[in-house]
């Protein structure tokens, strides 16, 4: 049994969505939580295979290095089961995930009815986590709530309870941070718990109370925006920015380098958000991030960002 098994009482893991964070998430449960069962959904079921081929190609890798051996690669792969929706998460009438990770779009609305159709779904007793970036956390707990529940029910009241951020950074198998963030409604012990499973995932975990950006990207995105800014008015190239932030700061990566790899339209829901909550004029987001956007141009996931990325670099 892996560290911290008892402590948080994971025995099968739910994750929703296989984009990058998605199934990063769903590797490092599988082999740094040995999860016994984690099941994979995503709304695309083309996503869902290349999740599935990826989470292929990171066991080889790992495997490739010595990180790990062929039979341990080997059981981290039967922990693996996609499945084909949230319906099927609930394996049967006494057989369902303790805990669920939902890892979809960063949209409220997509998360507001995937959170409804996860409590309409599993038992009161399932944790109910988000990877959201910037959306309110306690927004989304709002929604964890039965379909036919009626107000002031057990359902309506408890549901919320149950609901916490889990921010895991990208690339989830290395970046060694999960950001923890406690709704207004989330009781102290699915915090304990939820804990203890980043934990187990290998993870060093810090608590946020629920600000639009929480801690991390409260500090980050505006860095990033700032640089695509910094490009927006000519100031210098976009080679230069990066260079220069790599080189004389020490950073692993640009600002634009990292704006791909997180994903541009994640990068414009983030500032979206926060400017939105706190109409503070230093969140808004650069035109030229809207742009992108508008273009298609997501960085690395979708090929081009503020540079190119050829198709076997990409989840
Ligand atoms: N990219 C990052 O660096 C990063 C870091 C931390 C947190 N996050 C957060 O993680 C979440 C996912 O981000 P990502 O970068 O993996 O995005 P992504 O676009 O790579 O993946 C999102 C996946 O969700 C799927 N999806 C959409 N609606 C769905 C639904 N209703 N049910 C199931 N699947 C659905 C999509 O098909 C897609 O495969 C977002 O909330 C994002 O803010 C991202």
């Amino acid at each position: 049994m892996a560290v911290n098994a008892a402590k948080h009482g994971v025995k099968t893991l739910g994750v929703i969505g296989s984009g990058q964070m998605g199934l990063g998430i769903a590797f490092v449960a599988a082999v740094k939580a040995q999860v016994p069962k984690v099941l994979l959904c995503d709304a695309s079921p083309a996503q869902l295979k290349k999740g599935v081929a990826f989470f292929d190609k990171l066991l080889a890798k790992d495997v490739s290095k010595g990180k790990l051996t062929q039979e341990e690669a080997d059981a981290a792969k039967a922990r693996l089961h996609p499945v084909d929706g949230i319906p099927a998460l609930k394996l049967s009438s006494d057989d369902s995930p303790q805990m669920v990770i939902e890892a979809a779009t960063e949209s409220l609305a997509v998360k507001q009815k995937i959170f409804g159709s996860l409590a309409s779904t599993l038992p009161l007793s399932t944790i109910l986590a988000t990877n959201t970036s910037s959306i309110s956390v306690t927004k989304i707990a709002a929604s964890a709530i039965a379909e036919n529940a009626k107000a002031g029910s057990e359902d309506a009241i408890e549901g919320p309870k149950r609901v916490l951020g889990l921010h895991f950074f990208n690339p989830v198998p290395v970046m060694k941070l999960v950001e923890l963030i406690p709704a207004l409604q989330t009781s102290k012990d699915i915090v304990d718990r939820a804990h203890a499973f980043a934990e187990a995932c290998g993870k060093t975990v810090t608590h946020s109370t629920d600000v639009p950006g929480f801690v991390s990207n409260r500090l980050l995105m505006p860095f990033i925006n700032e640089a695509i800014m910094t490009l927006e008015k000519g100031i210098s190239s976009k080679e230069d920015i990066d260079t220069c932030l790599r080189f004389g700061m020490g950073h692993p990566m640009g600002p634009l380098a990292l704006a791909d790899f997180i994903g541009l339209d994640t990068c414009l829901y983030i500032m979206e958000t926060m400017y939105r909550e706190t109409c503070d004029s230093k969140y808004r987001p650069s035109v030229l991030l809207g742009r992108m956007v508008d273009a298609g141009w997501y960085g690395k996931k979708s090929g081009k960002g503020f540079y190119d990325y050829p198709s076997d670099t990409r989840v």
